[in-house]
């Protein structure tokens, strides 16, 4: 009999149509995880997930009595316990390093989008403002190069974001890990800074680490208080590393100058968020890494690990490694 897969919210079609030709597939796609019938008796009969930002707690394990394995089609995985996956020994893997370089384009490019007011602009013209032939001072943007960039979680997008900062923009780059990063200060002359002073020094802060217990609310009032008024704040991690409420109030209050957000605390964004209504404010809908080819990438990496899992072999990119070694 063939085993069952159960594929959640995003995997590329080749690569579903490659599994539909193993595995018996059921596609599911933002269903409610916990009521919705279909998906709770697929479940109880799937040895393996594989899909994006599924919620996995132990109440849904309870309804995966041969659950084998859970590949995200992610490099975060905020969304699994792994506490309640080791006790199941249910295996975890992700998708580091194919989607790198996309995602540091996508901080990148919203950071310069914030700083030189892009979607302002481009808002300006096609609303039919432009009338005479040079715009104001208020419109002005701010310089991105020779500026100082502080980096919080320099790990493989932040040392791509650093690399383009570098290379691209010769700017000044500080960070904060939970380690120091020797390459990144050969190669980019990255300095290593506790956090208050990255906060107080850098003209542009970027977070970029993964949502975990001890970066959940890490940037809050008084962090944003330390940051320079000047300062523009872009996260490219998940949205609950910040306290958005006390983002929002640093926005209002001028603390700091603007800000690019690509994650947010709950997704999709409810339409009456404050956030939406600021014009220093750029916002993408969580596309970090969706581009044509990257998303494709995971898929296959993430189908990869799935199929290694269930061959009995071991996944390249296993989350929790102790959950391998106590089979
Ligand atoms: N917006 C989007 O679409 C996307 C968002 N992401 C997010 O980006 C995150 C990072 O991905 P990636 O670079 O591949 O991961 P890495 O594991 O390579 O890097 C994470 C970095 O965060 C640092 N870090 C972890 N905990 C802390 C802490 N408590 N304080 C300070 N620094 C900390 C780590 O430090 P150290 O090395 O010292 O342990 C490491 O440098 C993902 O987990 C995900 O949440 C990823 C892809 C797309
Ligand atoms: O947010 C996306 C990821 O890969 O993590």
């Amino acid at each position: 009999m063939k085993k069952k897969i159960l594929a959640y919210n995003r995997v590329e079609k080749p690569v579903l149509k490659r599994l539909q030709d193993q595995y018996d597939v059921q596609f599911f796609k933002n269903v409610d995880t916990k009521n919705d019938s279909e998906f709770l008796n697929f479940l109880h009969e799937a040895d393996g997930i594989i899909g994006l930002e599924l919620p996995v707690d132990r109440e849904l394990l309870e309804h995966a009595p041969n659950l084998k394995i859970i590949s995200n089609v992610s490099v975060g995985y905020s969304n699994l316990d792994l506490n309640a996956l080791k006790e199941k020994n249910v295996m975890a893997t992700n998708t580091p390093g194919v989607l790198t370089d996309t995602v540091a384009d996508t901080a990148f490019g919203i950071l310069i989008a914030a700083a030189r007011r892009i979607p302002e602009l481009d808002n300006y013209v096609k609303n039919g403002n432009w009338t005479s032939e040079a715009v104001g001072p208020e419109l002005f943007g701010t310089n991105v190069h020779h500026k100082t960039l502080g980096i919080i979680g320099m790990g493989r997008i932040g040392s791509a974001i650093a690399q383009r900062a570098h290379f691209g923009f010769d700017m000044e780059i500080r960070y904060h890990s939970r380690s120091s990063k020797p390459d990144a200060e050969e190669r980019f002359g990255a300095k290593y800074c506790e956090l208050d002073e990255l906060l107080e020094t850098s003209d542009f802060v970027c977070m970029i680490t993964p949502l975990t217990e001890q970066t959940e609310g890490m940037l809050g009032k008084k962090e944003f208080q330390r940051m320079k008024k000047s300062a523009i704040f872009v996260n490219s991690s998940r949205g609950k590393t910040v306290v958005e409420e006390d983002l929002i109030e640093a926005l209002e209050q001028g603390e700091i100058a603007a800000a690019a957000l690509d994650v947010f605390e709950q997704e999709p964004i409810n339409a009456d968020n404050p956030l939406l209504k600021m014009k220093n404010v750029v916002t993408t809908p969580h596309v970090g890494s969706s581009t044509v080819e990257t998303e494709l990438k995971m898929s296959e990496l993430a189908a990869d690990n799935l199929e290694a899992g269930l061959n009995g072999e071991k996944p390249a990119n296993l989350v929790d490694e102790s959950v391998w070694k106590d089979k």
